[in-house]
């Protein structure tokens, strides 16, 4: 059920809209010391003279997202006009015509799908196209069961109004002097509300600042604490049946860790042999299992993580051999007899430190810091978003501009190494939902890396994306890490069309993020 607008309507009653009626916020003004916001509202049949009524920011509060959008074009409009307004030769006394702007554009389309919902709310306030005009072509109205939708101006009263002339050049010029920070102020709260509602690790919140400029991330973004495969074009798991645990390991062996015994566990079948530990016949053994591809099971194996009974402030980091390699981490699962503190169990549980989304002041967005100190091979969190097929992905790149900011992810791992077709792989989209690691930017000296771990060995297509610390990190810092993650020493394509600029200052910058 979607959110409800809350309309006032002839000063004593309060009637409420449903949110999904709101199409979009068309301008603002500021009138007798109230920030109001024009409100577009849908209508089932697409029209060009759709209702549109004012209200005040704080009956608004409920579709924050669309007040977010109108500021966010009418800010990148009124910068693009100051880029005009700077080039203008003072001499000419020339106007420069005005750019095309996401701005303007938007205003221009015509109606939304009609939702197949009820048309709903509201108010009955009587029309007037005296001035100031404050309804302009249409109504909110309610029906006898006090449903309310909206309803196309008829009466020689209401202004038609196209919705290609709005907002009017005097409806901009008011608008852009408008102030806009009690709306700003609304949709800053709303996200951090929205923050306060992530699953995490108790204590371990989610903080957001900005002291740079006055933007909010997208309310739009859901946070997730789990994939969301896109299973309607064919996205799925490897069958739960593939998934095997381990049954040779116990809570109870030894040191009362779980997993204890590398040799024994099947969740470390394809986990990386620990050569240090073979004596000459298993060496012979293991070199010929590799010649031709048979099991490594049974050879000694490196677990991924160092035991709690290891070295003081290294429980759960990476121990250097999996922190330096490109090896997947095959973790324990819900299958295993080895219980819930297996050493072999850490990206599983969750993003267990404090982070920060805080906005950067080098051009990057929006970037993700620390609270607490950080040591090498710590687990920061993992890369969460929608799980759809490369196609998706692939058009879902050609529908957005280069320039905008990428958040898909391949699951390629095993791609090369099990023949996996490009168009069978999965992509990882973090744009509309996703966690906080989706604010993690590119450094080409980066402090953190990205790593693949399983819980499934079978399942070869969907996977964890952990990020892990690849040195310590004092807090405060921000977490980056290399986009393109390429073995040393291997050379960058040569700078295409729209390749995009690197901005991540370090000393080695390779100029490019994508070429
Ligand atoms: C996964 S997002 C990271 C979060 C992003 N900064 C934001 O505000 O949402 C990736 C995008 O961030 C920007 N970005 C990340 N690292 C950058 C860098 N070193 N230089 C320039 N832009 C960067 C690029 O727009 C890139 O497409």
């Amino acid at each position: 059920m979607p959110s409800m607008v809350v309309i006032p309507t002839n000063g004593h009653v309060r009637r409420r809209v449903l949110v999904d009626r709101v199409h979009s916020i068309v301008s603002n003004r500021v009138q007798n010391g109230d920030e109001q916001y024009l409100v577009r509202w849908s209508t089932d049949s697409p029209t060009n003279t759709p209702p549109l009524s004012w209200h005040s920011i704080t009956e608004l509060l409920r579709c924050l997202e669309h007040v977010q959008d109108y500021l966010d074009g009418r800010e990148k409009f009124m910068q693009a006009s100051s880029q005009i307004r700077k080039r203008k030769n003072p001499d000419s006394g020339l106007e420069v015509e005005r750019r095309a702007s996401p701005f303007d554009r938007r205003l221009q389309t015509g109606s939304r799908t009609p939702s197949a919902s009820r048309s709903s709310s509201v108010s009955s306030a009587a029309p007037s196209t005296s001035s100031p005009i404050d309804i302009y072509n249409g109504v909110l109205d309610a029906d006898e069961h006090h449903a309310i939708f909206c309803r196309n101006s008829t009466g020689a009263d209401i202004a038609r109004l196209d919705i290609r002339t709005v907002p009017t050049p005097d409806m901009s010029r008011t608008a852009h002097r408008a102030s806009v920070d009690k709306a700003l102020t609304y949709i800053r709260n709303e996200y951090v509300r929205k923050l306060a509602r992530v699953p995490g690790k108790e204590g371990k919140a989610l903080y957001l600042i900005n002291s740079v400029d006055s933007s909010t991330p997208s309310l739009r973004f859901r946070y997730i604490s789990e994939y969301v495969l896109d299973e309607k074009n064919g996205v799925y798991r490897a069958s739960s049946e593939t998934q095997q645990g381990c049954t040779k390991c116990s809570p109870h062996m030894g040191r009362n860790i779980g997993c204890e015994y590398t040799k024994k566990c099947d969740c470390l079948e394809y986990a990386a042999v620990d050569e240090s530990r073979l004596d000459a016949a298993e060496k012979a053994k293991y070199d010929e299992a590799r010649a031709t591809g048979a099991s490594t099971m049974g050879f000694s194996k490196k677990f991924p993580y160092f035991a709690s009974s290891n070295k003081r402030g290294k429980t759960r980091c990476l121990v250097p051999f999996y922190l330096n390699s490109r090896r997947p981490i095959y973790e324990c699962n819900d299958k295993c007899d080895c219980g819930p503190y297996c050493r072999n169990k850490n990206v599983q549980f969750g993003r267990q430190v404090e982070v920060e989304i805080f906005r950067t002041s080098g051009g990057r967005g929006w970037g993700l810091r620390c609270k607490e100190d950080l040591c090498q091979g710590q687990f920061i969190d993992t890369y969460r978003g929608e799980v759809i097929t490369d196609a998706e992905a692939t058009r879902r790149e050609h529908a957005s501009s280069k320039a905008k900011a990428s958040y898909l992810y391949s699951l390629d791992k095993f791609a090369v190494s099990e023949s996996i077709a490009d168009e069978d792989i999965y992509v990882v989209d973090g744009e509309f939902m996703g966690g906080p690691s989706k604010f993690i930017n590119h450094s080409c000296e980066p402090n953190c890396r990205q790593y693949t771990v399983s819980y499934n060995k079978h399942d070869l297509r969907v996977y964890d994306i952990a990020f892990f610390a690849c040195r310590p990190i004092p807090k405060g810092e921000e977490l980056t890490f290399d986009y393109l993650d390429k073995d040393e020493g291997t050379s960058m394509d040569e700078p295409g069309e729209g390749a995009i600029p690197c901005l991540c200052g370090a000393a080695k910058c390779r100029k490019w993020l994508w070429t």
